[in-house]
């Protein structure tokens, strides 16, 4: 008997590197990043924490990261075929639903590693993988409100990933100064998720993805995004000199001048110049991060 609709064909096992491409390495950064500003933060000697800190990035990283790329592929495999043709999933590299079933495994080694890190880290695992899901899964879906969305990624990526690197280093609740600092990189971080979008208008006008460029306009979504990327930083500025952090306010105040410079670059062409102000704006504002975070800890 041929095989039919009740039997089908299993879909070829994807290859690794095409598994690779999937978890998108180069989104892994913010949040390893954002795990290390919490880390010095919190102002513990990094020395006698190494194996949550490696336990730490790889979760923030490779794993829950990771999975959030996985979930977020699976669940736009339509819309990606009219803006990403050429990724894993709708160029047919990744077959079948191995999509999903890779999204599954890689939640499930994530929680596994968390379980044997700590309660802390278990608890923050959970909660980043909840929110991966909910972003890119129906029912919620949250990625489809452009304010939203945004807000998700932001304080997962930045606020969850800081708070729980500050956490388990200190091993209680980060300081009200550190969370005063993390909460403001966070809701900065909205701004830069913003600018992610600028790429997929076209598809996610078609599709009824409700984006901030879609919603207000390219122009008028930049202008948003900047002033939402600049002002935290000009309040952590203000903070860290009220705290007698003199060094770190002005490493920050540099920062955030520069990104003040490119900025009306950004605005004149948001669909072009995005990419460009990620590697260049953006940057500056990772590196205020961790200026702050070395002042936080006592570093700087
Ligand atoms: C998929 C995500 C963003 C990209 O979305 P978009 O649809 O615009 O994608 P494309 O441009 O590629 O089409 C990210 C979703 C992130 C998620 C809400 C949560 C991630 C959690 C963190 C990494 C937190 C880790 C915490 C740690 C303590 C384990």
């Amino acid at each position: 008997m041929a095989r039919s609709a009740a039997f089908p064909a299993m879909a070829p096992l994807p290859a690794l590197r095409d598994v690779v491409t999937l978890l998108k390495p180069i989104t892994w950064f913010p949040p390893m990043w954002a795990m290390v500003c919490g880390v010095l933060s919190s102002g513990v000697p990094v020395a006698s924490r190494w194996s949550f800190l490696i336990a730490g990035i790889a979760l923030a990283g490779p794993l829950v990261c990771g999975t959030s790329q996985a979930v977020n592929d699976w669940f736009d495999r339509h819309v990606d075929a009219i803006n990403e043709p050429h990724r894993p999933i709708p160029s047919g590299r990744i077959a079948g639903r191995w999509g999903l079933a890779i999204s599954i495994v890689w939640s499930g080694v994530s929680l596994l590693v968390a379980a044997l890190t700590g309660p802390w880290v278990l608890a923050a695992t959970t909660l980043g993988l909840a929110c991966a899901w909910a972003y890119s899964a129906p029912p919620l879906r949250f990625k489809t409100s452009g304010w939203i969305g945004p807000a998700v990624v932001a304080l997962s990526y930045e606020g969850l990933s800081w708070f729980t690197g500050a956490a388990v280093m200190a091993g209680a609740l980060p300081s009200g100064r550190v969370l005063a600092v993390l909460a403001l990189y966070s809701l900065g971080a909205h701004g830069i998720m913003t600018l992610n979008d600028f790429k997929a208008v076209v598809g996610d006008r078609l599709t009824g993805l409700r984006s901030l460029p879609v919603i207000l306009g390219e122009r008028r979504a930049a202008l948003l995004a900047s002033a939402v990327m600049a002002v935290p930083q000009g309040v952590v500025v203000l903070l860290l000199w009220r705290w007698h952090l003199a060094v770190p306010a002005l490493a920050v105040a540099v920062l955030l001048a520069a990104q003040l410079v490119l900025m009306p670059r950004l605005v004149a062409d948001p669909a072009a110049r995005a990419p460009w102000y990620n590697a260049t704006g953006v940057s500056l504002y990772v590196f205020g991060m961790m200026a702050a975070a070395l002042g936080l800890g006592g570093y700087l």
